[in-house]
C-alpha cells in the first residue's frame, strides 16, 4: 500500500489506511506547498477531553479546529506550533509531533497546505479567548455510554465533527490514540462555498504499529 503523491515521505509503508476510491492519477496536481501547524491539547482523563478553538475569523472561520497557522520565515514547524498556540489561546505546552497532512484545493489557492500536527497531554498558563479563537473542551470518548449522573461540567459535549473541516473525522481518532499518521485530501467548493472532499487518504505508517 503506497501513500498518495505530494506527501514529504512518499516512500513510507503503511499498515492501515482509510481512503476514497480512485486511481493514482486522479489526485489534483501539487505545484507547491506552504507549511502550517495545528496543535491539540488532549487531557487524558478519564474522561478524555480535547481542546478545540472556535475560529472567529479568516480561513476556516466558524469551524472548530486545533490552534495553528502559517510557519513564518526562520521558524521551525515546532516553534511555529508553540507560537500559534500561545497567540490563539494564551497557553504553553510541551508539544509532540504526531502527523503530517496535505490539503489541495481545486479552486485555489495555487499552493497545497502541508500541515504539521502536534499534540500535548497538558498545558501551563490560563486559557483565554482571543480575537481569532474561542477555546472549548469536548469529550473525546463516546458520551452515549457515560454514567448519567455525571454533569456536563465533568463530561463536555462530544467532538463537533459537523462544525469542523470534513477531513477531521478521519484523523482525529488517530491523534486521540497517539498513533502517528499521514494523509491527504483534495477539496472543491460547492455552490454555497462549502468545502467538499473529492478524494482522501489517511493512514498509519507501518513502523508505528
Ligand atoms: N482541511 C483542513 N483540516 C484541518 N485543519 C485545516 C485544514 N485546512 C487548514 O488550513 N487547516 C488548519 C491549518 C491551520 O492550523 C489553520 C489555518 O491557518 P490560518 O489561521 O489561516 O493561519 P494564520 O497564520 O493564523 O493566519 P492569519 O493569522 O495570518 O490570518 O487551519
Amino acid at each position: 500500500m503506497s501513500l498518495p503523491p505530494g506527501l514529504p515521505s512518499e516512500s513510507l509503508h503503511v499498515r492501515y489506511a482509510e481512503t476514497s476510491s480512485g486511481g493514482d492519477h486522479d489526485w489534483l496536481p501539487v505545484i507547491s506547498t506552504k507549511l502550517y501547524t495545528n496543535a491539540f491539547i488532549i487531557s487524558p482523563g478519564p474522561p478524555q477531553k480535547i481542546l478545540l478553538g472556535y475560529k472567529k475569523r479568516g480561513f476556516g472561520a466558524h469551524f472548530y479546529n486545533g490552534f495553528g497557522g502559517k510557519v513564518e520565515a526562520g521558524e521551525s514547524p515546532a516553534q511555529a506550533a508553540a507560537r500559534e498556540l500561545k497567540e490563539e489561546c494564551g497557553v504553553e505546552a510541551s508539544l509532540d509531533h504526531c502527523g503530517t497532512l496535505l490539503f489541495v484545493n481545486k479552486g485555489g489557492p495555487e499552493w497545497a497546505f502541508q500541515i504539521e500536527i502536534y499534540r500535548a497531554d497538558g498545558y501551563s498558563g490560563t486559557l483565554i479567548e482571543t480575537e481569532e479563537m474561542r477555546p472549548e473542551w469536548f469529550s473525546a470518548a463516546d458520551t452515549r455510554f457515560s454514567e448519567t449522573s455525571l454533569t456536563p461540567e465533568v463530561i463536555p459535549p462530544p467532538i463537533p465533527y459537523n462544525s469542523m473541516w470534513p477531513d477531521d473525522i478521519y484523523w482525529i481518532p488517530l491523534l486521540l490514540t497517539k498513533l502517528p499518521f499521514v494523509g491527504r485530501a483534495d477539496f472543491d467548493t460547492d455552490t454555497s462555498g462549502r468545502y467538499e472532499m473529492l478524494r482522501w487518504w489517511f493512514g498509519v505508517p507501518s513502523t508505528s504499529l
